[in-house]
């Protein structure tokens, strides 16, 4: 049986999806599929058996992506699958940043002796806020969580502006018209009464709202980062909060420069921690896995091209190869020189990645052995699987 070694705690919506298609869950064999969450990938040895990586969420900075594309490894995420739980998150920490809710909470809890009514209703002025409605959003990011952030911004009676460089069509039709599209981050930081990051951890993206960024917002502003910790330079939030040129600070991910800063609330890593968006992203993330194992198609992989058609022939030979020249006319030939007939041959790039899927009917235990021995000597194919329709 295939054995699927997970990392942190993976829904049982998506453990069991795996053990009816006949898969066993950290099983003694070597690994052919990996699926985790927040697990730091880059700390971990990954078994040459592997052959496919899964996070069960949105962000992919744990993993070595580029390492693993040289071995040959497909990586995965579940775009979206928790996408809500981040938006419910963030809409909660824009009330604490317009309210004293922490502060008050804490107020009211620690009211103790007397009548404990009276002296909370005396004391309760200190506890005072703003409201939202008509105050100005700022969100950087509309991909799946700050579309819904800003929509869902829109309903709260504020006025929002986004800012994205590199929205595609998809998103770009869930973006309610009424939010205002930003031409530069600046614009976004000048503007806005709030500010919230949902931005990938990239090379592009460590401290993104660095000194220079947080020095345009308005000295009354509150700065939201529920996307990773590193794309706000903590430090420089710290020093603007203690030198009173930012309101406030909420960020998801805690980092001991801001601990004890009252104008700073941590929360620890929660964004996507729902039922539903656990349930989701695991079902996605398993799904996804078990689809690429068995018919080597790839939806929603971070270093392969998209290729999902339906699996009618008996094989499949899946090959992961660089994007260069003459590799699809060299992979053709060997099939032709052969004899091996193709029914379809499908081939999809990434940037300098390739992805080919090769479809027949007809194929002998001699054959099966010849792919694996040409194609494995090649420097430019980084991994070569034959699959056995299993539904044939
Ligand atoms: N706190 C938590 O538990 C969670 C955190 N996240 C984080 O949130 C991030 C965003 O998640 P999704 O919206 O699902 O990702 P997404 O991939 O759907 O959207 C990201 C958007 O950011 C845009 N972008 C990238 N760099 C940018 C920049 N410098 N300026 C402006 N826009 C930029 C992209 O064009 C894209 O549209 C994830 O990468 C992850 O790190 C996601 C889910 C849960
Ligand atoms: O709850 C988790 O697994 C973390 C979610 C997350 O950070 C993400 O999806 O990028």
């Amino acid at each position: 049986m295939t054995n699927i070694k997970t990392y942190n705690a993976i829904s049982p919506m998506g453990l069991n999806y795996l053990t009816e298609q006949g898969y066993t869950i950290n099983g003694d064999e070597a690994p052919k599929g990996i699926l985790l969450r927040s697990q730091d990938m880059h700390q971990e040895t990954i078994p040459d058996t592997v052959r496919a990586l899964v996070r069960a969420g949105a962000g992919f900075n744990n993993i070595p992506v580029d390492d693993l594309t040289q071995r040959g490894i497909a990586v995965f995420n579940t775009p979206g699958g928790n996408a809500n739980a981040v938006k419910e998150l963030t809409i909660a920490a824009l009330i604490m940043a317009a309210r004293p809710v922490v502060a008050a909470i804490d107020f009211a809890n620690k009211t103790r002796g007397g009548d404990v009514s009276l002296r909370t209703e005396t004391n309760k002025g200190g506890y005072r806020g703003t409201e939202l409605s008509g105050k100005t959003l700022g969100v950087i990011g509309l991909g799946n969580v700050g579309s819904k952030v800003a929509n869902t911004a829109l309903a709260l009676d504020m006025e929002v502006i986004g800012y994205d460089p590199g929205l595609d069509a998809t998103t770009a039709w869930r973006v309610d018209r009424h939010i205002g599209h930003a031409r530069n981050v600046e614009e976004v930081l000048q503007k806005a009464d709030y500010v919230t990051v949902h931005i990938p951890l990239n090379a592009d993206n460590k401290h993104f709202i660095d000194a220079e960024k947080i020095a345009q917002l308005k000295p009354e502003a509150a700065l939201l980062n529920f996307s990773r910790g590193g794309i706000v330079d903590d430090a420089a939030a710290k020093a603007a909060l203690d030198a009173d040129q930012l309101r406030m600070y909420i960020t998801d991910f805690a980092d001991a420069v801001l601990f004890d800063n009252p104008k700073t609330i941590i929360t620890p890593h929660i964004g996507g921690s729902t039922i539903e968006a656990e349930d989701t992203s695991a079902l996605m993330a398993a799904k996804q896995l078990d689809h690429y194992l068995t018919t080597g198609n790839v939806v929603n992989s971070v270093n392969l091209p998209s290729i999902d058609e339906p699996f009618r022939t008996k094989y499949r030979v899946s090959i992961i190869h660089r994007n260069v020249p003459t590799m699809l006319s060299q992979i053709a030939n060997f099939f032709g020189d052969h004899g091996i007939n193709i029914e379809q041959l499908s081939n999809r790039a990434k940037n300098n990645i390739a992805y080919t899927l090769i479809s027949l009917n007809a194929l002998t235990d001699e054959e099966w052995q010849l792919i694996h021995e040409r194609f494995d000597q090649v420097d430019d194919i980084f991994q070569t699987r034959v699959l056995k329709n299993n539904q044939d």
